[in-house]
């Protein structure tokens, strides 16, 4: 399909956006985040650029991948887990107070969500993000104003790449496969649109880790949110 027929859906339409990676570059505040909670365990930092090949997946899996140091993680023993806790709860904690303090909004947001709402499109997000962090981060970076509904990692006993929270924003919008969009960054997108059959618009710029974003099956992929308009 082409990029102008997957934005140009029977009107008004609903359009669904990942949240980190895709709208907002939060990794900055994401990696002072894990480094703090490495640093209360006694640990060295991880550093942004490790940080940000691990984020998208949610808060559990990157802590996770904080304490192993990579993006795989070997099943838990119990004594892993104990730590786990430790190291979620001490990272929820640090996340809370530096949410959205340095991240940015990407260049073409604004001018993308513009032109989708002067279309009469509702516009949704879904994040692997827990829900506690999305408003907040969304209202510091003044794009609260935009959106009909959020819903976050925890806001559904599963994420993405699972279809159900794609499925259940489409259907609380009022959409339907044949004029709903998603939006996103990485491969958990991707996947979730590909299993709720819903057409997939994939950016190049965020946090994919793992096999290029053109190769995921996609419908289209860009550099910038502005190439939509
Ligand atoms: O919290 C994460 O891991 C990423 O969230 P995202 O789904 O908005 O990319
Ligand atoms: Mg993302």
């Amino acid at each position: 399909m082409s990029l102008a027929g997957l934005f140009n859906p029977r009107w008004p339409g609903v359009a669904l956006f990942d949240l980190d990676g895709t709208l907002v570059d939060s990794a900055p505040d994401l990696a002072a985040a894990v480094d703090q909670m490495l640093a209360h365990l006694g640990r060295s930092p991880a550093g942004i650029d490790r940080v940000r090949n691990w984020v998208g997946n949610g808060a559990s899996v990157l802590v996770r991948r904080a304490l192993a140091g990579q993006v795989d993680w070997e099943p838990a023993r119990p004594k892993d887990e104990a730590l786990f806790k430790d190291a979620l709860a001490i990272f929820y904690h640090a996340y809370g107070t530096l949410n959205g303090q340095h991240s940015v909004v990407y260049a073409g947001v604004e001018a993308c969500l513009t032109h989708l709402k002067n279309q009469g499109c509702r516009l949704g997000i879904v994040t692997n993000k827990p829900e506690q962090f999305v408003a907040p981060l969304l209202e510091q970076m003044g794009l609260d104003h935009w959106f009909d509904l959020t819903v976050g990692g925890d806001t559904l006993p599963v994420k993405k790449p699972d279809p159900a929270p794609l499925l259940h924003a489409m259907e609380t919008l009022g959409g339907t496969r044949g004029t709903t969009v998603m939006v996103g960054d990485s491969a958990a997108d991707i996947n979730a649109a590909l299993a709720a059959g819903i057409p997939c618009v994939a950016v190049r710029y965020g946090y994919n880790y793992g096999p290029a974003v053109d190769t995921l099956g996609a419908d289209a992929v860009v550099d910038s949110l502005a190439e939509l308009l």
